[in-house]
C-alpha cells in the first residue's frame, strides 16, 4: 500500500501563514501526497506553487461548523474552484441533520455537487462522525451518499472526537460502494492510518502527513 498517495496533507488552522501553506506544499510534493488540504484563502498561492506537480488541491467550504447559508456556501465552492481548487471538502448543516431535516440537507448537498460537478472538480462530504449517533451517520450515508457525491469525510479536525474504525466501518458498510471515504481528525500515527485504510478509507486527511509517512516500519526504503 502507498499510504501516502490516500493523504491530504492538511493544514487548516484559523492562523495558518504563507510559510505553512508553502511548507505544506513542498512537503506534498517531496512525499507524494494525494492532494494539500488548505483555507480557501491561499487556495489561489497553492494552485501556482502546484500546477507542475500531480498534488491536487482541496479546500473546505462551511468550515468547520457547517451552519452557514446555502448560498453563502455555493459562493464560497465558486470562488474556491475559480482560484484553482480541484476538491471541495464542504461541511453538512448539523442543525439541519439534529433536526432530522433530510431535504434541507439534501437540497444543499446537490447544489454542491453540481458546481463542482460541472467543472468537473470533486466534493467531500464532511459529517463530523464523532459528534453524531450511528443512526445519525447511517442516515448521511443513505440518503447523502446517494446523490452521487465523491467522498463522505469523518472529520473536520475541529470536534473532540475525529476519525474512529467503528465509524470508516459503518460509513463504509452503508456507503454506495462508488462513494469514497476520507477519514481525518486526530490521525497521528502510521498504525492507526493504516487501520483506517484498512478498515475502508480511500482517503486520510491529516496535519501529521509526514510523522506518519516516516513512521512506518519501511519508509527509509521509500515504502510508507
Ligand atoms: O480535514 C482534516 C483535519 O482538519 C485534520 O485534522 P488533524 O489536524 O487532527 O490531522
Amino acid at each position: 500500500m502507498n499510504l501516502a498517495a490516500c493523504i491530504d496533507h492538511t493544514v487548516l488552522k484559523p492562523t495558518t501563514t504563507i510559510q505553512d501553506v508553502e511548507k505544506c506544499c513542498r512537503e506534498a510534493v517531496e512525499f507524494g501526497f494525494a492532494a494539500v488540504c488548505l483555507p480557501p484563502s491561499f487556495v489561489k498561492r497553492a494552485a501556482t506553487i502546484l500546477a507542475p506537480t500531480d498534488v491536487k488541491v482541496a479546500t473546505v467550504v462551511g468550515f468547520p461548523f457547517g451552519y452557514s447559508a446555502t448560498e453563502a456556501k455555493v459562493a464560497e465552492t465558486i470562488l474556491a474552484l475559480v482560484d484553482g481548487a480541484q476538491e471541495i471538502d464542504m461541511v453538512i448543516n448539523l442543525i439541519a441533520l439534529r433536526q432530522n431535516d433530510w431535504a434541507y440537507l439534501v437540497k444543499e448537498v446537490n447544489l454542491l455537487r453540481e458546481v463542482c460537478h460541472n467543472k468537473g472538480r470533486l466534493i467531500k462530504v464532511i459529517i463530523e462522525s464523532g459528534i453524531l449517533s450511528d443512526d445519525e451517520i447511517i442516515g448521511c450515508c443513505e440518503k447523502l451518499g446517494a446523490l452521487g457525491i465523491d467522498f463522505m469525510k469523518t472529520s473536520t479536525g475541529y470536534a473532540e472526537k475525529g476519525a474512529t474504525l467503528e465509524a470508516v466501518q459503518l460509513m463504509r458498510k452503508h456507503l454506495p460502494p462508488g462513494v469514497k471515504i476520507k477519514a481525518s481528525g486526530g490521525i497521528r500515527d502510521y498504525a492507526f492510518a493504516k487501520a483506517l485504510v484498512d478498515a475502508g478509507a480511500s482517503r486520510l486527511g491529516c496535519s501529521a502527513s509526514v510523522a506518519i509517512v516516516t513512521g512506518a516500519p519501511d519508509h527509509q526504503l521509500g515504502n510508507y
